[in-house]
């Protein structure tokens, strides 16, 4: 089934009588996508986010889909980042938990820049001992989470490539922690050395724009039964591999400013419903097939999100208004969609 919709809200009733429409899509998400709040919750109930990105050159994405994560509706975030990125993020909030995992100083000497510009690693077993201590530090805290987002503002220094890829593996053999892939890991994905590392121990949703889809698709990545892929665009486009499952477009209207970091936005937001996704399904009220329909979920929050903004900002909008609609649009929607 391929819906254009938006998560129910009173203002955009299509009654088309069948069942596919917006009205019964908004109360699904509610029911199988977004778990209750309840007096028993404890804190960490409502999801534990864990982002992996964030290096010297790149210290907003992680910021905002850690935020986004929170803004959502998540108890807790986690950024995992280069050290020479930790102090600026934790300047940022003091809501977000930031965890230098490596240095980029460090990561720099034991790799070499060959005349066309390509950066390999040194073979030596510091560089191998560095990768290792940086798996250590992320996958200590596996534990802890319910969904992990690799990949806003990343890099792409190939040591931390080798760690994030050692990371990934880790994550679905061992922890069968739910994954998005956005950004630099998306590229990551496009090496040949690592077209192979996806695995169907856990889900792993995929959030392209256009240019990295176009990568992906150029490159002969192996993707799992568990893989769902969300192109951003106009429409979003929610296709997993697993044919059994449902596909969906999110056409919600969102804002006309393209502005830097709303994808970013998107990926926090997406790691939040995988982990209520997580969360719904050890309860026994939620399953892996839910995964497409929560995504769908993630973008209608997003889209409208931007709408919001875009409204009151128009061209002056930026990343930090939509994280700051967030809230309010999701309230609204799911509000709605309880009252109706
Ligand atoms: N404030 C920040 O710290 C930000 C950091 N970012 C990080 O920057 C790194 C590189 O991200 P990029 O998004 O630049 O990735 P890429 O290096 O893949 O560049 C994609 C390029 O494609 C272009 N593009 C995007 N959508 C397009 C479309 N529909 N049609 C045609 N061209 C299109 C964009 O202008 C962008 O420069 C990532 O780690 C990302 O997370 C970005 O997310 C932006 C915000
Ligand atoms: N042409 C468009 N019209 C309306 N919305 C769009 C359009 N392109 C993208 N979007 C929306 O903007 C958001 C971010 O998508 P975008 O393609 O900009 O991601 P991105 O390039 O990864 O962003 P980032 O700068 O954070 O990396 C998504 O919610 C998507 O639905
Ligand atoms: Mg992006």
């Amino acid at each position: 089934m391929s819906s254009s919709s938006s998560l129910l809200s009173s203002s955009w009733n299509d009654n088309d009588g069948n069942n596919n429409n917006i009205s019964s899509l908004g109360q699904q998400s509610l029911i199988r996508c977004i778990p209750p709040l309840s007096g028993d919750n404890y804190k960490g109930s409502s999801g534990r986010i864990g982002i992996l990105g964030g290096s010297k050159r790149y210290t907003g994405a992680p910021y905002y889909a850690a935020m986004a994560s929170l803004k959502v509706g998540a108890d807790l975030s986690f950024v995992f980042c280069a050290e020479e990125a930790a102090i600026p993020i934790k300047c940022y909030s003091p809501e977000l938990m930031v965890a230098p995992v490596y240095q980029s100083k460090e990561f720099d000497t034991t790799t070499t820049v060959l005349p066309n510009n390509e950066q390999i690693m040194d073979s030596n077993s510091h560089a191998q001992q560095l990768v290792d201590d940086m798996v250590h530090e992320v996958t200590s805290m596996m534990d802890k989470l319910h969904a992990l987002v690799i990949g806003p503002g990343l890099g792409r220094c190939p040591m931390v490539f080798r760690a994030v890829s050692r990371i990934i593996q880790e994550a679905q053999s061992k922890h069968q922690l739910p994954l998005v892939l956005d950004a630099d890991a998306l590229f990551l994905l496009t090496q040949p050395e690592y077209w192979q590392i996806l695995t169907n121990d856990s889900i792993v949703v995929l959030t392209p724009n256009a240019m990295e889809r176009k990568r992906l698709d150029e490159s002969n990545v192996v993707l799992p039964d568990t893989c769902v892929i969300l192109e951003k665009g106009a429409t979003d486009k929610i296709q997993p591999v697993n044919q059994q499952w449902q596909s969906f477009h999110c056409q919600e209207v969102g804002g006309l400013k393209r502005s830097g970091g709303i994808g970013d936005v998107l990926a926090g937001t997406v790691g939040t419903v995988l982990a209520w996704n997580n969360i719904l399904t050890q309860q026994g009220s939620a399953c892996k097939d839910d995964v497409p329909l929560a995504c769908w979920t993630a973008c209608c929050f997003v889209k409208r999100a931007t709408k919001v903004a875009f409204g009151i900002h128009q061209r002056g909008m930026t990343a930090p208004d939509v994280l700051h609609a967030l809230g309010p649009s999701i309230n609204d929607m799911t509000n709605n969609a309880v009252n109706n």
